[in-house]
């Protein structure tokens, strides 16, 4: 299979879709990688380590995209790469379709096949594409709270760890998945009042387990959102309903009843965000202020941190990428349920229920199951 691999054009987005290592693997299994020149060069993947691994070098990203049979990308296609897709290509890269009704229709139009890393499922319930963004978003979530909580950011001018003799601040995470618990292990360290909110009481058993009861662990409810938030001096956002747009769970008037100068980190904006009062940044402006309260709201966090955050990513999209090419598309998510759940547009048919449920009536669109899609049913 012919792999293409086109430079990110995101605002600040220098993540890359494979390393050279990765494209290594692609090539000792007798694929062909095309990659966009100086689609590494930011974070020290440059032309020529990706030639060494066996790839070409393409000199536009419109050659990638003609070329290639499988487009690997990090960040959602942006409009003028959505026109460029086409039936009988495969896009594999994150989505997050549900908040984004512009990308949703463009894909359904390109008539590709489009694989979510997010929705990409494993045995033991979790999303092992998303885990490793979620693992350095969570902790970068503490690093921006904690910078934006200085005075001169715009925050209260509080410091998390406190001294002796001055209370550490107050965190509150709001959902303790993977984003979750890498907040609260930061925001620990660092020596802050933590406090975790979720609706899974398996998982704040196991959370008190992790953090061995350093951390207060409470049921989500509204009036626990209402009280804790309104103390708290840094709020970080963490919840996820896999694939469907996030809950709005703090309204503009809880979020008006924060302290001045306290800090709010959406984490879950590129599911739309889980505050009323979100919308997304970017790292060249990330933050806004409502209400006397800082909002950041990056949706591409682990772009900052491009480097580690590659290395990471391609540990997990490797193996399904590998199988995608080895077996073709159809067969590779066929054989396997895990893979089968990133499908989310196949053929102008969306395959994810969330996606439907979110769009479905203002795009007009009807939801088809994956495998019925896939085998052309
Ligand atoms: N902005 C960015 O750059 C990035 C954003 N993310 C996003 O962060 C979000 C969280 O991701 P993960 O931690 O991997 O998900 P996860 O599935 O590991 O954890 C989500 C948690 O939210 C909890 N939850 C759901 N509804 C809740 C409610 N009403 N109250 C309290 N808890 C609730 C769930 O029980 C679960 O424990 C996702 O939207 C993900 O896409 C992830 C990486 C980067
Ligand atoms: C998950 C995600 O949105 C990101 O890594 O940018
Ligand atoms: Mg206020």
């Amino acid at each position: 299979m012919l792999v293409g691999v086109p430079k990110e054009i995101k605002n600040h987005e220098y993540r890359v879709g494979l390393t050279p290592a990765a494209v290594k693997e692609f090539v000792s299994h007798g694929h062909s990688v095309l990659v966009e020149t100086n689609a590494g060069d930011a974070i020290g993947f440059t032309d020529e380590m990706y030639v060494e691994a066996g790839a070409a070098i393409a000199s536009t990203a419109d050659q990638v995209f003609a070329e290639a049979e499988m487009i690997v990308k990090v960040k959602e296609p942006q409009p003028n790469e959505c026109k460029m897709l086409r039936k009988g290509q495969t896009l594999y890269t994150y989505l997050h379709l549900a908040p984004d009704p512009t990308q949703t229709k463009l894909l359904v139009e390109s008539g590709a096949t489009c694989i979510a890393y997010e929705t990409v499922t494993d045995d033991r319930g979790g999303l092992p594409l998303l885990a490793p963004m979620s693992e350095v978003a969570g902790r970068m979530s503490v690093q921006a709270g904690a910078h934006y909580l200085e005075k001169a950011h715009g925050g209260s001018g509080t410091l998390l760890g406190g001294v002796p003799g001055v209370a550490p601040g107050k965190v509150l995470v709001i959902g303790g998945g993977v984003v979750g618990t890498n907040a609260a292990k930061m925001a620990l360290g660092l020596g802050a009042d933590v406090t975790i909110l979720d609706r899974s009481l398996p998982r704040l058993r196991q959370l008190d387990d992790i953090f061995n009861g350093q951390v207060k662990t409470v049921y989500s409810t509204v009036d626990a959102i209402e009280h804790y938030s309104s103390k708290a001096d840094l709020v970080v956002g963490a919840v996820l309903i896999p694939g469907a747009a996030a809950p709005k769970l703090l309204t503009r008037e809880q979020i008006k009843a924060m302290k001045p100068g306290s800090v709010l980190v959406d984490v879950a904006i590129d599911q739309g965000g889980c505050f009323e009062t979100s919308k997304a940044t970017t790292h060249q402006d990330p933050v806004y202020i409502v209400d006397d309260v800082v909002h950041y709201c990056v949706a591409n966090m682990p772009g900052g941190v491009a480097r580690t955050s590659t290395m990471a990513l391609n540990n997990a999209t490797l193996p399904f990428g590998l199988a995608l090419a080895n077996k073709g598309p159809a067969k590779a998510m066929l054989e396997d349920k895990h893979l089968l759940n990133g499908l989310n547009v196949h053929e102008g048919k969306v395959t994810y229920k969330a996606v439907v449920d979110a769009l479905g009536e203002e795009l007009g669109l009807t939801y088809t199951p994956a495998e019925v899609a896939l085998k052309g049913e």
